[in-house]
């Protein structure tokens, strides 16, 4: 598989703020690659470094291909109409506009409305056609589900896939840990600057899961232990539990999801 893009050693700081301290990361051409990070910790930053929107301080970056970049809302004037927003982009971009993509992406049934009207879920999928309008290899999403309720998530799901099969690479900035670990080819973890990790979300949890959960259920209420020794700690755990004659409602065994390894590697909630 070929790179999509490389970034070396990319260093950014606002004033005093240091914000990305030396970042590595390869991006391979045609997976959906997640940059995930507590607040601030410097995603959107890494982003437009790459888009080329903004200036860093050291560090090399380098993109094989076009780029497509899904705007923020409220990115465009309040009374333009998609249709309108669209042709001027295919005009700026000197591009064919894909009349296919707008109609999957449903731009007609909003054409009537102005910007201003549209819907999150709506202004969302204006967003996309507009990144898509120049034909991209390679697609920005920043946290592109935010706001949207469960349909319009998985719709954008479902575009972000078809993307991927037709060949593009797409690097989204998220906080949804189900979105992640169900869309993502591979996650990288930025915190305090750097890349903590950076693998499949099964390498993630095969690299810090030696910890099992337990969850247990009984009249006295719900606890959850955390255990490396799993036979050890549940023997105990029952025989105590048969001592004291307490009886078990309920019993589960698990190693952990995503949002506690992020946890464990960040030392923070996601959100
Ligand atoms: N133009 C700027 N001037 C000064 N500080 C900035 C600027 N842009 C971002 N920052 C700061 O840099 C840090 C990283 O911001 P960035 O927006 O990259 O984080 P993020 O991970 O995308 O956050 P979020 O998840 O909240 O969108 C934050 O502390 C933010 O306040």
């Amino acid at each position: 598989m070929s790179c999509a893009i490389e970034v070396h050693g990319l260093r950014k700081s606002y004033g005093d703020h240091l914000v990305l301290n030396g970042v590595d990361l390869q991006i391979q051409s045609g997976e959906i690659f997640a940059l995930l990070g507590v607040n601030g910790a410097g995603k959107t930053t890494i982003l437009e470094c790459i888009e080329g929107l903004k200036k860093y301080d050291a560090g090399r970056i380098i993109v094989y291909g076009k780029t497509g970049i899904q705007l923020q809302s409220s990115a465009l004037p309040a009374h333009i109409r998609p249709m309108e927003a669209v042709t001027l982009f295919a005009k700026w971009n000197k591009s064919k506009i894909d009349h296919s993509m707008l109609h999957i992406l449903g731009i007609g049934e909003i054409e009537k409305k102005q910007y201003i009207q549209l819907s999150t879920g709506q202004k969302r999928r204006l967003h996309l056609a507009l990144a898509l309008i120049s034909h991209p290899d390679i697609i920005f999403l920043d946290e592109p589900t935010a706001g949207l309720d469960v349909e319009g998530r998985l719709a954008l799901h479902e575009h972000t896939r078809r993307l991927k099969s037709q060949g593009k690479t797409i690097i989204l900035a998220s906080h949804d840990m189900a979105e992640v670990e169900t869309l993502c080819d591979r996650i990288a973890i930025l915190n305090k600057g750097n890349i903590v990790f950076c693998g499949t979300a099964s390498e993630l949890t095969d690299k810090i899961s030696k910890k099992y959960v337990i969850y247990i259920k009984t009249p006295k209420g719900e606890k959850h232990f955390e255990a490396e020794d799993i036979e050890d700690t549940l023997i105990a755990l029952l025989r105590e539990l048969k001592n004291k004659k307490i009886p078990i409602w309920d019993l589960k065994v698990d190693r952990g999801t995503l949002e506690q390894h992020f946890m464990e590697m960040t030392g923070r909630d996601v959100k």
